[in-house]
């Protein structure tokens, strides 16, 4: 599953970015929330989620790289978000955090900066339905992958198999390109966020035709 981040997109024709993405056969759009305090970029609220779900019908998953992301959680949830994402790092309350968003209905996704261990997993492995492992710092697009995060992603995979815990989905998110793809999909990666590595080409068929095409080959 390759999920576009439209971080990387012309925000001056943002509803055609998109359009165009899911033409070629994406159906995940991955939608980068920044707050300038936990990470040092400021992107997008709420009313673009609301503006992409009254036109396409597409999973909206929605990383919020915010401070205290229980405050915003109701705004996203109700914007339409299927998938929300809240990171260990920005609240000392992530288990309430994962169960608020659990309880609206929606998908919780659980991250993990490139720094931060697998200690918590377990406490909040039956509360979510994604682990999303971070592959670069967040706050940017275009960065570089980070190779220490193969380990992790290999880690977590296991972990969740000794959780009982395997249907919890792997996502990563930074730096995936057709030259990294198909080693975090051997590490046990199952959902690649892209977004330089499909916005930076002008024909976006043919870049997740190359990225799909990475991934079935592996390594
Ligand atoms: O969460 C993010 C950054 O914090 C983005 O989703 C990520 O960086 C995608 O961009 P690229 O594929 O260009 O690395
Ligand atoms: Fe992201």
């Amino acid at each position: 599953m390759i999920a576009p981040s439209i971080l990387a997109a012309d925000f001056g024709k943002f509803a055609a970015e998109v359009e165009d993405v899911i033409n070629a056969g994406c159906d995940w759009i991955h939608i980068d929330v920044m707050d300038g305090q936990f990470v040092p970029n400021i992107t997008m609220g709420p009313q673009v989620v609301e503006a992409l779900r009254s036109r396409f019908h597409c999973t909206l998953d929605v990383h919020l790289m915010v401070q205290k992301p229980q405050q915003v959680i109701p705004d996203f949830v109700q914007a339409g978000a299927d998938v929300i994402t809240i990171h260990q790092e920005a609240t000392p309350h992530v288990h309430r955090g994962l169960e608020m968003i659990l309880q609206s209905g929606v998908k919780a996704g659980y991250a993990l900066n490139p720094a931060t261990g697998l200690d918590g997993l377990a406490y909040v492995a039956d509360i979510i339905d994604v682990l999303l492992i971070m592959t670069v710092n967040p706050g940017f697009g275009g960065q570089k992958l980070i190779p220490a995060t193969l380990d992790k992603i290999r880690a977590a995979r296991q972990r969740l198999v000794d959780l009982n815990r395997k249907q919890v989905r792997i996502e990563v998110d930074g730096g995936i390109n057709a030259e990294t793809i198909g080693a975090v999909k051997d590490a046990g990666a199952e959902i690649f966020v892209a977004g330089s590595a499909i916005f930076a080409e002008v024909d976006r068929k043919k870049a997740i035709g190359a990225l799909t095409t990475a991934l079935a080959a592996g390594k």
